[in-house]
Order: C-alpha cells, then sequence, then structure tokens
C-alpha cells in the first residue's frame, strides 16, 4: 500500500527504481501534440453513414487510434465519471487498504506501476484501480466514493454501446456480417481507471511503457492532461485532451479478427510536473475461453489466416494486464 506512487510522490527527487533505460525515457524532447490522430464526429453517422464508415475504417487503418466527439455519451456521465475517481485516487489511504494487492492474477485490485511490481526491472508512475463491469460483480467494487457504483456502472454501460457502435461501423466498412463482435467477442468489460501524480523528473520516467492493448477495443476517457502518446512511423506522436472526446483503440484481438486489416498501435503514457492526470479505459474483450481467429469472411486463398485460432486465455498469459 505505501507503494502507491500518491502516497510518497510529494517527498522529493525521483526514486532511481523509476528511472527508465536510457532508450526508452522519453527525454527532454517535447512531442509536439497537435490533432496527430483523427477527430471524427460521430453524430455524422444519422446523416452520412458511408462517410463515418470511411472515416472510422480509414483511421483504425492508418492510425489504430482515434478520438470520437458527438458520441453519445453526456457531457454529465463523463464529468461525473472523473470526478468520482478524481475522489476515489484522493481518499485517505484506510479507505482504500482493503483493495490493495500486488498479485497480477488478481482481476479486482488497486495496484501501482505496471502489472507485476515484484518482478519488474523499474517502475513506472501510475497506481491504478481495475475490476470486471458485469452486473453481477458490483458489490465488490469500491464503496467510497458513495456514487462510485452508480456512476462507473452508467460509464461501463454507454462506453459499451458507443464500443459496439464503433464495432458495427467497422464490419460494415470490412464486409463483416452485421452484429459479427456482439455477444461472445465483446461479453468482458474490464475498467482500467489511471492515475498519474505530478512527477518531479517527466524526462527520465514514464506513467506506462510502450505496449498494445491486448483486447478488441479500448473506449478511454482522458480527461484534461496531456500524457498519451502513440507510436506511428518510427515517432510518436501526442493525443491532445478535446473536451468531452473518447480515445478509441483498437486493440491486439481486432487486429487478429481483422486478419491484420486494422491496426493496432503502440503507445505510451508520460509524466509531466504540475498535474495529476486520472484516465479511464473500458477494455471490451472476448470472454478468457473465447477462440480468437481471423474472421473466415476475410481470409481467402490469396488472403490466407494470418494467425492460428487460439484461446484469448492462452494470449492473455503472455500479455497479461
Ligand atoms: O492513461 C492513458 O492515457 C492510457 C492508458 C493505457 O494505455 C492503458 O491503460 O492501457
Ligand atoms: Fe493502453
Amino acid at each position: 500500500m505505501e507503494r502507491l506512487v500518491s502516497s510518497w510522490c510529494n517527498d522529493g527527487a525521483l526514486p532511481q527504481s523509476y528511472i527508465c533505460p536510457p532508450e526508452t525515457r522519453p527525454g527532454k524532447l517535447t512531442i509536439p501534440r497537435g490533432d496527430t490522430i483523427p477527430v471524427i464526429n460521430l453524430g455524422e453517422a444519422s446523416i452520412n453513414r458511408n462517410n463515418t464508415i470511411i472515416n472510422v475504417l480509414g483511421a483504425t487503418q492508418e492510425f489504430g487510434f482515434f478520438q470520437v466527439v458527438n458520441h453519445g455519451v453526456s457531457e454529465k456521465l463523463l464529468n461525473d465519471t472523473m470526478k468520482v475517481l478524481v475522489e476515489f485516487f484522493e481518499m485517505p489511504m484506510e479507505d482504500k487498504e482493503s483493495l490493495y494487492s500486488e498479485d497480477p492474477n488478481k482481476v479486482y485490485r488497486l495496484y501501482t506501476s505496471n502489472i507485476n511490481y515484484g518482478t519488474e526491472k523499474y517502475h513506472f508512475w501510475r497506481d491504478v484501480l481495475k475490476h470486471p463491469c458485469h452486473q453481477a460483480c458490483i458489490e465488490l467494487w469500491p464503496q467510497k466514493p458513495t456514487r462510485y457504483r452508480d456512476v462507473i456502472w452508467s460509464f461501463s454501460v454507454e462506453a459499451k454501446k458507443l464500443g459496439l457502435m464503433i464495432l458495427e461501423l467497422l464490419c460494415e466498412g470490412l464486409g463483416l456480417e452485421s452484429g459479427y463482435f456482439e455477444d461472445d467477442l465483446s461479453e468482458a468489460l474490464l475498467l482500467v481507471a489511471n492515475h498519474y501524480p505530478p512527477c518531479p523528473d517527466p524526462s527520465m520516467t514514464l506513467g506506462l511503457p510502450k505496449h498494445c492493448d491486448p483486447n478488441l477495443i479500448t473506449i478511454l476517457l482522458q480527461g484534461g492532461a496531456y500524457g498519451l502518446q502513440v507510436f506511428k512511423d518510427g515517432q510518436w506522436i501526442g493525443v491532445q485532451p478535446l473536451p468531452n472526446a473518447l480515445v478509441v483503440n483498437v486493440g491486439l484481438q481486432l487486429r487478429i479478427v481483422s486478419n491484420g486489416k486494422l491496426k493496432s498501435v503502440e503507445h505510451r503514457v508520460v509524466t509531466n510536473s504540475k498535474v495529476a492526470r486520472t484516465t479511464v479505459g473500458l477494455f471490451i474483450s472476448s470472454c478468457e475461453d473465447s477462440v480468437i481467429q481471423p474472421a473466415k469472411s476475410l481470409t481467402s486463398a490469396a488472403e490466407p489466416p494470418l494467425y492460428r485460432p487460439f484461446r484469448y486465455k492462452e494470449f492473455l498469459s503472455y500479455h497479461s494486464r
């Protein structure tokens, strides 16, 4: 518990164990954070669906990442979600103690750094709250702040709806049958709330190392502070925080089902010395026992499957988050 960055980060210098090897440090170079990943107005889908499909498909094929506005999740719900998570991370340590665990196999937990604090070579400037999002498990969610369960439940329902809407646009764009991603492939929902306190030396450490998300699709609310960077054509590009936007990210599962037609792109999080940054992602995936494989209608003699079938569980054991 005392390992949570938020419990000691005001103590002064960056500890040695948080310094990344030189080749992965963000350094002092500032990354331009212009609108480098596409911003798609989903409100246009009801007027010109084909155009929206072209935009969504183009963005996922070229960047693997895009932001959406007019996405149907209300401004009030986005604000409430961010507020309740900021409040959660600000609560006194004794209110969070029972949730803390360093066991990487626990699916409900408050932890720090990356997947396995005990075995990682160096640490990351992040505290995390993670739990599944199904009606049956709400009673295992944090009880404080008192609005946590209501607000996070609504957020997970709305973010899943949005995820399915985007997946449906991708189905149409790729030529997959309607509803291909519904049910089995998108049944599991994992909430990951990240908290990156202000850092004494952002050039030497990272909030999260370079990675691809293992799931199907991620819907991320990043709040007002900058920190997310996407690796494109050998360079890092910044994801500009935009009011009321959500960031959408193709995971490895979707890359496999699309037989490589959609990209899953590496990304990382840098810290800053001024403000705490709180973000929350809804990770949509299949259940662990589902078989993941390229969709039959996207393969042919000319385009053979690039991946063998495997259970998601098998994949996660290499990639567990
Ligand atoms: O906090 C962010 O901006 C991104 C977090 C992320 O990439 C993740 O949780 O997988
Ligand atoms: Fe990620």
